[in-house]
């Protein structure tokens, strides 16, 4: 089976100063001053509580902790709220950022401002991400599909014409590799890979892609597209493989391929599969993420020319970035341009549009739009009659850099760029459509094809099997237990609902498993309080076989893709559907199998159900009923490992 190395985080050269943590410091009590606002309006759940939960400072090793529970109290002290959850998720970015900083101290003092800026920026931005809400109702279907009233009622909400006639492609086709359309250097690329079909997604939309061979048609736009495919179906590689065969016939380097993700680690992860099928080509493949000093960054994008080229320059032909060191590049860099943009790709694409953070959409749609005639001679590449390079400059920039008369006779240029949005749960909310400003748009969308009353709205892989189990609250860290022994999970991720949580729950596992007669299930916590080498070395055990239980916050919930992953647990409720889908697609992918399991609480299974429903999914979760004698098997050594970890 195909497989490229993933991620395994990456080594981080970052300092900070005791200022600018103090401010990050004010900014984490502003968010849990507001989580906690949040709280207070919510009902207190029964589960364990923390009886002493310090929680832990950045710098303290992690046995310093303190966590103390029994069967009277409640790790988790208030039920999640969907923005809590959300908040959650930020600050447990804020956290990671600020351990990342503390993890390499050798900056130079000059990058560590920009750095901050940086990160200021980055953490304002998730801020802005988990802020809006995703409130608008996702409808997927053909026209044939719907009934009448169904799609007078869309119409009448301002969902494009186009968005509710996909083309609506059956996860299960799949096409053979050279069917697709692509040069032989990459059909061997990818049989080198061990490929040996193209997924639905693949086949659907990489013929299209390729529609359009040439770098810049004058004439016509190449046409935008936003793509729904079930998570683990193979999206990445749908981009990822006509971009580089387009790019790989370009002659001179220009920033022809901006790919925008929400997260620093699944850039890294996008990376890794470009890398792989770049080689054989001259394409180079840049990030920005705030990983490394801003100035370094500039350095490998642009160069570190002080003259400015009205064209820009660019040392990067692909570059895959995050949206907040993005805007810092636009604004700050020298020479940086998007102009010659040809394929800007916005994966996960709901998620990315919930962040306003610096207006960024519009912001890069901006820089990619011609402006004044600019006054400043070009010097482009130019072939050895002395004219320029075909694809130095984009169409549409032509005049405002050979500052051309306008007659009546002139053609507009088309422009060069083409958008293209991914996404398992693509948003169909118009007004964030309208603000991509698409051209001639096309929809594809890879789901069950079948009778629409039946037709779930949200495909998941196939070869999962999704369950729930309903418990009091107080039950919870027991079930988690009885599930871990009775499924015998090898390779597994328990989701929970922040970093604190993940802590407490490894814990009581580790001092279970300590008791445990037998093979004991080896169990790890990953999340934004360990450095980016601990996470590295633990993403490489994890998959190597050495961790059998994975217990992390939503910081992995979505995109990243771990191919060993057999089973997905939910410690805590997922309380969007969204969210659901993400987690539990980190199994079963690529047509593999996979079990997940959601741990539900009495009093929050009526809403789980509901979102189920709404989202016509129920069906698909099997309720497992446990009894009491089950869980007694269990009791002993839970009580004695609570009993422990008071000590
Ligand atoms: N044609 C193929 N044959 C075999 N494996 C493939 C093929 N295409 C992709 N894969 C593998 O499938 C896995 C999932 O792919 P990918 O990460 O692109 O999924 P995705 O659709 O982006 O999922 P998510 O929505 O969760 O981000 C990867 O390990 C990838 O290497």
């Amino acid at each position: 089976m195909f497989s490229i190395s993933r991620y395994d985080g990456e080594d981080e050269k970052q300092t900070t100063d005791s200022r600018s943590m103090d401010k990050k410091q004010e900014r984490l009590n502003k968010l849990l001053e507001k989580v906690n606002r949040k709280r207070k309006t919510e009902q207190p759940d029964t589960t364990i509580t923390k009886e002493v939960v310090e929680k832990k400072s950045k710098k303290q090793p992690k046995k310093q902790n303190v966590v103390s529970v029994n069967t009277d109290e409640k790790i988790d002290t208030t039920e999640e709220s969907e923005k809590g959850e959300e908040i959650e998720e930020m600050e447990e970015v804020v956290e990671e950022e600020d351990n990342e900083e503390n993890d390499d101290k050798e900056e130079v003092e000059e990058d560590e401002e920009e750095e901050e800026e940086g990160k200021q920026k980055e953490k304002e931005e998730e801020e802005e991400d988990e802020s809006i809400l995703e409130a608008f109702p996702d409808m997927i279907g053909t026209q044939a599909q719907q009934s009448k009233e169904d799609i007078k009622l869309l119409r009448s909400m301002g969902i494009p014409e186009w968005l509710l006639q996909p083309t609506v492609v059956s996860p299960e086709e799949t096409c053979e590799l050279d069917q697709a359309g692509l040069s032989a250097r990459i059909i061997k690329r990818c049989g080198d890979f061990g490929l040996s079909s193209f997924f639905a997604v693949q086949m659907a939309v990489i013929p299209v892609f390729l529609r359009r061979q040439t770098l810049y048609d004058t004439r016509r736009a190449p046409g935008d597209l936003c793509i729904s495919a079930p998570t683990g179906s193979g999206k990445t590689l749908a981009y990822v493989l006509p971009i580089v065969d387009i790019l790989s016939k370009r002659v001179v380097t220009r920033l022809r391929a901006l790919i925008i993700l929400p997260t620093r680690d699944l850039v890294v992860q996008v990376k890794e599969t470009f890398d792989a099928f770049v080689q054989g080509t001259d394409l180079k493949v840049g990030t920005a993420t705030g990983q490394q000093s801003f100035a370094h960054e500039q350095q490998s994008l642009v160069g570190m020319t002080k003259d400015s080229y009205p064209g820009g320059s660019s040392r990067v032909d692909i570059l895959i970035a995050t949206p907040g060191r993005l805007m810092d590049h636009l604004k700050d860099t020298p020479n940086f341009s998007l102009e010659h943009l040809r394929f800007l790709v916005i994966d996960e694409a709901d998620r990315l549009l919930n962040q306003s953070f610096q207006d960024w959409l519009n912001q890069v749609l901006q820089a990619t739009r011609p402006g004044d005639p600019s006054q400043e001679p070009l010097e482009f590449k130019t072939n050895t009659y002395g004219v320029p390079e075909a694809d130095a400059i984009a169409p549409s920039y032509l005049r405002s850099h050979y500052n051309l008369p306008k007659t009546d006779l002139d053609l507009t240029k088309a422009p060069a760029i083409q958008k293209l949005l991914f996404s398992a749960t693509l948003t169909k909310d118009p007004a964030k459509i309208a603000g991509l400003h698409l051209t001639d748009p096309e929809y594809i969308s890879v789901q069950v094809i079948g009778d629409d009353s039946t037709r779930p709205e949200y495909t998941t892989p196939a070869g999962l099997k999704e369950h729930m189990v309903v418990c009091n609250a107080d039950q919870k860290p027991l079930m988690m237990i009885y599930l871990l022994h009775q499924v015998g999970i090898t390779s597994g991720l328990c989701f929970t609902k922040s970093v604190e949580s993940t802590q407490r729950l490894q814990l009581l596992i580790e001092a279970y498993e300590e008791l445990n007669e037998g093979k004991k299930t080896r169990v790890a916590e990953y999340s934004s309080d360990l450095s980016v080498s601990q996470r590295k070395s633990l993403m490489k055990k994890f998959r190597a076989g050495e961790i059998d239980l994975m217990i992390c916050s939503d910081l992995i919930g979505r995109g990243i893709d771990l191919d060993c992953v057999d089973t997905v647990i939910s410690y805590d409720v997922p309380l969007f559907m969204d969210k659901y889908i993400h987690r539990v697609g980190r199994t079963a992918r690529a047509g593999r199998e996979g079990q997940a399991y959601t741990i539900v609480e009495k009093q929050e299974a009526r809403h789980f159900k509901e979102i189920l429903r709404d989202a016509s999914h129920l069906s698909q979760v099997k309720t497992l009923r446990v009894e009491k004698e089950d869980l007694a098997r269990y009791e002993e050594n839970y009580k004695k490992a609570l009993a422990s970890l008071k000590d």
